[in-house]
């Protein structure tokens, strides 16, 4: 319902430390005697900051103490039967009579004041109160037993350096024993995740790239291994563009949720790569076999409705009100019981994890000899000679 007046700039989403601050003072001058004109104006502003919508019942009110305050009693003719919102505001109006102005500017400086004491105890704790300690290359925090990890080098498109699979590593590992019932991962800024940062190729000493593949192709192995063992419900919430190795995990997940600006690409060919987080078994299956060559064989991208279309991701959402749509869906799921949501996991995965470790084993295996080969080198040179982007 659109009200005029003391209503018509509502705004949500201010910072809770000004509406505090507003909060109190306005708590101050309902003890004092009587409420003056500036508290008027201020419980006016006060309106606007609110973050929770108090419902048309309340807003009503205020409107009526707003006109009865600055108008003075009702003054003008009853709208037509058919103009349900301004019948129902004269009649919130009308109802206040003769009410002194003096009184109807404290009744409405009063009003604010509670809502604005219950909207400031009910704000979420900002997210750095949440944030659990120790990981660098991720925020991790705990809310409505959802716990979210999210990729956090924005500047490199939140590209996967050793660290960083290490802290996935370790994140996981501590959302498996947490008292989470659901676990997210997702990206900062404007990048789900570029994939594995070609970084990790330009780090080894000359004479030790053999090793340095053996230990990569163990570190891969581990990593893809967490999320096939991965006990709870894990879901991706895909904020923008998907690449490498960040895409073909993805057949490892439970929900995949999209932004409809999200793209998914694994150019392991124009890498000199080859597939791997299981995708070279979960994609034919997810999407059969012609798909999946189109994009493991030939890097073609797809939008996230092709993505959708093909059944690797669950739903695309608008990008404006994709962060929304997705967190009040899962906030929901994650009431459901958790014993039973974990079993039924565990069953569906249960029948696979054998072959899918067989697969990993045999993705890693092929891919330590592709990063020793020249069409490998001369891509990642070639990157960062900037001759060639994706
Ligand atoms: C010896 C063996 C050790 C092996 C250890 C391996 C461990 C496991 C390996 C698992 C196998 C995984 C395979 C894959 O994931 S393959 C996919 C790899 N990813 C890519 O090839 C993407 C490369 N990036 C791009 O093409 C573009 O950056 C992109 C299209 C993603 C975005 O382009 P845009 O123009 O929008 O932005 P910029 O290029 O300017 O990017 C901003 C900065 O971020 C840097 N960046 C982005 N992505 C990567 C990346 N994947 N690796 C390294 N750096 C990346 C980019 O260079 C920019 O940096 P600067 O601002 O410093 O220039």
């Amino acid at each position: 319902m659109a009200l005029a007046g003391a209503v018509r700039c509502w705004r949500p989403g201010a910072g809770p430390s000004s509406l505090q601050m507003q909060a109190l003072s306005l708590h101050m001058s309902k003890t004092a005697m009587g409420a003056s004109q500036k508290d008027f104006e201020s419980a006016m502003n006060q309106v606007k900051l609110l973050k929770k919508d108090p419902g048309n019942e309340v807003k009503l009110k205020l409107y009526a103490l707003y006109k009865q305050t600055t108008e003075g009693p009702c003054n003008t003719p009853r709208p037509g039967v058919f103009d349900l919102i301004n019948k129902a505001k004269w009649d919130a109006w009308n109802a206040l009579g003769n009410l002194p102005k003096e009184t109807a500017r404290q009744n409405y400086v009063d009003l604010v004041s509670d809502l604005s004491s219950s909207d400031s105890s009910s704000q979420v704790k900002p997210e750095t109160d949440r944030k659990q300690p120790g990981y660098e290359t991720l925020v991790v925090t705990s809310e409505d037993s959802i716990t979210k990890i999210m990729m956090n080098r924005p500047a490199k498109k939140n590209a996967l350096t050793i660290q960083m699979y290490r802290e996935i590593m370790l994140a996981l590992e501590a959302a498996s024993k947490d008292d989470s019932t659901i676990i997210v991962l997702t990206g900062n800024g404007d990048y789900y995740s570029s994939g594995n940062d070609l970084m990790n190729f330009m780090n080894t000493p000359p004479g030790e790239m053999e090793k340095e593949a053996k230990n990569g192709a163990i570190l891969l192995r581990d990593f893809v291994g967490c999320f096939i063992d991965f006990p709870k419900p894990l879901v991706a919430v895909i904020n923008g563009p998907a690449v490498g190795i960040s895409v073909t995990i993805l057949g490892l997940f439970d929900l995949v949720y999209a932004s409809d600006r999200a793209t998914f690409h694994t150019p392991f060919t124009h890498l000199g790569q080859s597939p791997e987080g299981c995708s070279s078994y979960t994609f034919p299956k997810i999407m059969g076999q012609a798909k999946a060559a189109e994009m493991l064989m030939f890097g073609k991208k797809l939008t996230a409705r092709e993505a959708c279309a093909q059944g690797l991701v669950t739903e695309v959402f608008p990008d404006s009100t994709f962060q929304k749509e997705v967190w009040t869906r899962l906030k929901a799921y994650s009431k459901l019981p958790r014993n039973a949501l974990h079993i039924s996991k565990q069953s569906i995965r249960n029948l696979e994890k054998e072959k899918l470790h067989a697969v990993n084993a045999e993705e890693n295996s092929v891919l330590q000899e592709r990063w020793l080969s020249d069409e490998c080198m001369n891509a990642v040179m070639s990157f960062f000679s900037r001759k060639a982007k994706l």
